[in-house]
């Protein structure tokens, strides 16, 4: 799949775009805070419907306008896909495929897939637990977008459970009652959001082992997954270790109830939810120690970039490139992870890079680049290198 046309409307820095790209690496270059990252935080946000730098969708809206316009024409094989979406901070948004609208916004999530690779992510290593649960949870709805529903109504059922919690203390009696029916849907819930999790950990580590064993070389200790969870997993976490039985979402949401039963007390007196996938982390081994704490600086890097790396290995495995977006990272890279890095950018349908400094960027993905500079955004094609056959 690749971006074949871009149109942005109020989006961020940009008050218009229009931009015609090509499958291949295309860099876009231009000084700082030229407004880069904004173009391609748009190819990202179609991805996910929502920003990799920031929560909520106020700050996609120029400053001044009432709403944001991302408007793409994808490639996919043969087939063309438009997507159009409005973001309209405070409001629902509305979006529309091949022109025809959809009931719910969501369920265009799972349609466009990117990977995003940005300083950000180093945050997925050494930041709070809501990164790695919002990295799994995105990743969750790309491959399975029926959890779209379940990943929002849990959301749902948690905010009325604890407002409940915090009320039931002095209530006792009836609002006990109540608890009672929304411990059936939270553990329901949480047992296939659960059972999904530890099936995507189950996939994606193997891909992780290798990513890592790909950037940190020869000699660097092996990098793992694992979870931590709530609720007792079948041989402490061993659903998660390669070859292991993922344990079924009904098993999950039994082992939940009885989670959830023994913690009431505790829930009563803290007046929240204790138990449940959103306390719940990935962890991220390396070596025998979580990185979390342990990893240096450069690892911890290395070990953000693998995780980038095994997601496009895993979703290139289920028979389609996502759209590779590398925002402002080749700077920061030493020369094999650099190298590691370009050779996959070389190989996907189509990558798009962003760089202050044109010359950070490996010089085998200079072919197409996007010029960006005083509110414009121009496509320069280079002569294709000799031996090479891109079509930008
Ligand atoms: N909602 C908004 N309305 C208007 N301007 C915005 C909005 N959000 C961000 N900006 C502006 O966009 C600019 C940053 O753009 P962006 O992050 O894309 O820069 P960049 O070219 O990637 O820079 P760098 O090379 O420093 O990473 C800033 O000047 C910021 O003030």
């Amino acid at each position: 799949m690749y971006v074949r046309h871009l149109q942005l409307g109020s989006f961020r820095s940009w008050e218009r775009v229009d931009l015609a790209l090509g499958p291949g690496p295309t860099v876009f270059v231009g000084r700082n805070g030229e407004g880069k990252t904004n173009l391609v935080e748009a190819v990202g946000y179609l991805a996910t419907m929502s920003s990799h730098r920031v929560a909520g969708d106020a700050p996609m809206v120029r400053h001044g306008d009432p709403q944001a316009v991302v408007r793409a024409a994808l490639r996919r094989g043969d087939r063309e896909l438009l997507v159009e979406i409005e973001i309209n901070p405070g409001r629902s948004n509305r979006v529309r495929i091949n022109r025809n609208p959809l009931p719910r916004p969501r369920e265009l999530l799972g349609l466009v897939r990117t990977v995003l690779f940005a300083p950000e992510d180093l945050a997925l290593v050494r930041g709070d637990p809501t990164e790695r649960r919002r990295f799994l949870d995105d990743l969750l709805v790309t491959r399975m977008p029926r959890l779209a529903g379940v990943r929002a109504d849990y959301d749902r059922v948690l905010k009325q459970r604890n407002a409940l919690l915090k009320t039931a203390r002095l209530a006792r009696g009836k609002a006990i009652e109540t608890l009672d029916v929304w411990d059936g849907h939270l553990t329901d819930l949480g047992g296939q959001l659960l059972a999904a999790r530890l099936q995507l950990i189950a996939d994606l580590a193997p891909h992780m082992a290798q990513a890592y064993a790909d950037v940190a070389g020869e000699g660097a200790a092996p990098a793992g997954l694992g979870y931590s969870a709530t609720v007792p997993l079948a041989g402490d976490g061993a659903a998660v270790s390669p070859g292991a039985r993922v344990c079924s979402a009904e098993e999950l949401t039994a082992a939940m109830q009885q989670r959830v039963a023994e913690r009431r007390a505790d829930e009563l007196d803290r007046g929240m939810t204790l138990v449940g996938p959103h306390r719940d982390d990935l962890v991220i081994h390396l070596g025998p120690a979580p990185a979390k704490g342990f990893a240096s600086h450069g690892e911890s890097w290395s070990l953000a970039l693998a995780l980038k790396l095994a997601t496009f290995a895993l979703l290139r495995g289920e028979g389609e490139d996502p759209i590779l977006i590398l925002d402002d990272v080749f700077a920061t890279l030493d020369a094999e992870r650099r190298a590691a890095l370009a050779a996959v950018a070389r190989s996907a349908e189509q990558t798009l890079i962003t760089a202050a400094v044109l010359e950070d960027v490996p010089a085998e993905l200079r072919g197409a680049r996007v010029e960006v500079a005083d509110g414009f955004a121009v496509m320069v094609k280079d002569a294709v290198p000799v031996g090479e056959e891109r079509v930008p």
